[in-house]
């Protein structure tokens, strides 16, 4: 049988929830993309959303709101909730308290098949029996819409996301990213307001996975259709959305644009989930400064009082390397030894220990011809430095 979300995929008209039947917008008639409007009203919103499966909570009182034609990525570990908000969103799970808006009404308690949205699954879920025009005419046939202009519509789907003349392939006949594809033009058959995409690029290679990504950003950003789309994988989220929401055990962890995201995590947990981050421990010893081990850093940003305990974290492309021997006036230098390091194509990853009583080394990426300048060979003493401006600051909880 069928996964509830299967069944509701294949109902086409139903799940994407226009009530009376409508003939589709075509492409064209859809709003531009655009990125989020703060000055607009949000085209969704989840106020106080709470899940409890028995007495195990998977979402705690979560709010987001969500632009039109914004590109929400919903972000985290396994387990975390992103996939539980995600169905709560199209009503395939019903939340235990809090309200889910749409468009200005509230759809919290409305079934799947009456709420607007098309949806997209890791699996594909594509009727194995049905070629890929089938696959994407099936929820345009509720709409009563004379054959041809179906015919029309599935042609303009199937060329919007590259598979013109796969109109008589199935499923079994098409690669994974082509099977996407089909389950993509489905999603978005009938025009619908929302876009909900759960893992789509999860079950495919990696290099069709950064093609397809990019794909999908563009023909979200052209058709302006509001997209909340989960994944466990950052690059994917950085890559893809106007705004990254990081959930940590059902809460949300943080908002932001990729940038503000990955350059000013309110949190060492968001920090060292969205990318790479050095973490070292140490006390505020006056306003701007911080001790860690035997090493006293520089640190502008540091909010924390004296004497309070803080965890110093810095990016891996932000420490520099300098030759041992260098200018001493430059502040928050260490002497450090190559402990170990990595050749990653385009540059290389370096493993540092630093002088003193550091347990932890330092991972520095840095720049084949950096590499080459300072002749980087196992057990070499160099000198880091770890730009004041560019380290932040956290409490140690
Ligand atoms: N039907 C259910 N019954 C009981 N617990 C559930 C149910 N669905 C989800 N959970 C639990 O709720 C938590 C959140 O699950 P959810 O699937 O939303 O996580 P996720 O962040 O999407 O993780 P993943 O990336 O692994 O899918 C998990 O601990 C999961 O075991």
């Amino acid at each position: 049988m069928a996964a509830p979300e299967q069944r509701a995929i294949v109902t086409g008209q139903n799940i994407t929830g226009h009530t009376s039947p409508q003939t589709p917008r075509s492409t064209a008639e859809l709003a531009p993309g655009a990125v989020a409007q703060r000055e607009t009203q949000p085209y969704l919103r989840i106020e106080n959303v709470h899940k409890e499966f028995g007495s195990f909570v998977a979402l705690r009182d979560i709010y987001l709101t969500v632009y039109p034609g914004e590109f929400v990525c919903l972000l985290g570990p396994s387990g975390c909730g992103k996939t539980t908000l995600l169905r709560i969103i199209a009503g395939l799970e019903q939340q235990t308290r809090g309200r889910v808006i749409q468009n200005g009404q509230d759809v919290s308690q409305l079934p799947p098949s009456k709420r607007d949205f098309g949806i997209v699954f890791q699996s594909y879920a594509l009727f194995p029996n049905l070629t890929a025009a089938q696959n994407v005419a099936y929820g345009l046939q509720n709409t009563k819409q004379p054959k041809d202009q179906i015919n029309a519509r599935v042609n303009e789907l199937l060329e919007m996301v590259g598979l013109s003349g796969f109109n008589n392939k199935y499923p079994a006949q098409m690669s994974g990213g082509q099977q996407q594809r089909v389950a993509l033009a489905r999603a978005l058959a009938l025009s619908p307001g929302l876009l909900l995409l759960d893992e789509p690029l999860s079950a495919l290679d990696a290099k069709v996975r950064v093609k397809l990504r990019t794909e999908i950003a563009q023909l979200q950003k052209r058709l302006g259709i509001t997209t909340v789309m989960v994944t466990h994988d950052q690059a994917e989220a950085l890559a893809m959305a106007d705004r990254v929401v990081v959930m940590d055990r059902g809460i949300i962890a943080q908002v932001g644009t990729p940038h503000a995201i990955y350059q000013h995590p309110h949190t060492p947990f968001v920090a060292n989930f969205i990318g790479v981050m050095n973490f070292l421990k140490g006390a505020v010893v006056s306003e701007k400064r911080i001790r860690c081990g035997n090493i006293v850093l520089d640190a502008p940003n540091n909010d924390l009082p004296v004497n309070a305990r803080a965890i110093v974290a810095v990016r891996p492309e932000d420490v520099r390397i300098v030759p041992a021997v260098s200018d001493s006036t430059m502040p928050n230098t260490v002497m450090a030894e190559v402990q170990e390091f990595e050749f990653l194509g385009s540059g290389y990853r370096v493993l540092l220990h630093p002088d003193g009583d550091a347990k932890e080394p330092v991972v520095v990426e840095i720049s084949s011809h950096e590499a080459r300048q300072l002749n980087l060979s196992p057990q070499a003493q160099l000198t880091m430095q770890f730009p004041p401006e560019l380290i932040q600051v956290f409490p140690e909880e």
